[in-house]
């Protein structure tokens, strides 16, 4: 395995970088690979969408960025060196789909969370002020609220707001909104594309949701299954405004969503 910091032909500018990437799992004295011949390149302050049929690998390939996972083989540069250094600097958050609230602590103990068990911040830039992260994720007024008094959508808010605190250059997100009714995800997905902007962090996200894969992302990957490998990356980037944003409803949407449905279903056959 190598994980070097000028691995290949890495585009300078790439927040995530991989060649020939293998992933998978130890299996006995062997290991079970998931995907292969991974070859990926995602720009600062770009935002991928993930997509591909169950089991395919996406939330493995999450768990390679944020190291909690080694590679098979292959070469992964996480914000130009190793993903163990980007996540020693705390460069990367993560937001799962079940985000785990504590369900003692209040929302603003929630997401001051990451404060408590920190430990040092050397070199780490100043975290967000939680009044603003409240503002940012329209959480105001729900501060000394408990878990359980939360709708779903405001828990994930409060997923993202924690997620945020420590100014992550890198944010991954595993299917966020997938428990969530088509009208909170839209509104969601709109506050989204806001707070990248805003942040201007790298997101990873992913979904199973075609129609949000093509509204978020600026590119989507499509990962296919039997064997596990990287489909197409579609570039959306011209469809889209200087905001990231489009019409969800707009014919040359819906036709990036068709092609993307043609090749989830080929990438799904056994
Ligand atoms: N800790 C683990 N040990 C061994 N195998 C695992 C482990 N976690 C996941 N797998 C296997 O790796 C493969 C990829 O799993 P992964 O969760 O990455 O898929 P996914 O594309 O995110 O799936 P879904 O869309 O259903 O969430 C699956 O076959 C899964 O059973």
């Amino acid at each position: 395995m190598t994980v070097a910091p000028d691995s290949g032909n890495a585009i300078s500018g790439s927040a995530i970088s991989a060649r020939g990437l293998a992933i998978g799992y130890s299996h006995g004295a062997g290991a079970l690979p998931v995907l292969d011949g991974v070859d990926l390149d995602v720009p600062a302050g770009g935002f991928l969408t993930i997509l591909g049929p169950s089991g395919c690998g996406k939330s493995t390939l999450l768990r390679v960025v944020a190291d909690l996972l080694a590679p098979l083989a292959g070469a992964i540069t996480v914000l130009g060196g190793p993903p163990a250094q980007a996540r020693a600097r705390r460069d990367i958050g993560f937001v799962f789909q079940d985000s785990t609230l504590l369900p003692w602590r209040d929302v603003r103990g929630n997401i001051e969370l990451p404060l408590l068990v920190g430990g040092g911040r050397r070199n780490r830039p100043e975290p967000m002020a939680t009044d603003e992260l409240l503002a940012l994720l329209g959480l105001a007024g729900l501060a000394e609220r408990m878990p359980d008094q939360l709708s779903g959508g405001q828990r994930q808010r409060v997923a993202i707001a924690r997620a945020l605190l420590s100014r992550p250059r890198i944010l991954l997100m595993d299917e966020p909104f997938g428990a969530l009714d088509e009208i909170t995800r839209d509104r969601l997905n709109d506050e989204m594309l806001a707070l990248w902007r805003r942040t201007g962090t790298t997101i990873l996200f992913v979904t199973h949701s075609i129609a949000e894969a093509a509204y978020l992302g600026q590119q989507v990957l499509v990962l296919a299954a039997h064997p596990g490998r990287v489909q197409e990356i579609v570039d959306l980037r011209p469809l889209k405004d200087s905001d990231g944003r489009c019409d969800r409803d707009a014919p040359e949407i819906v036709a990036v969503a068709a092609h993307l449905r043609r090749l989830l279903a080929a990438g799904s056959a056994r």
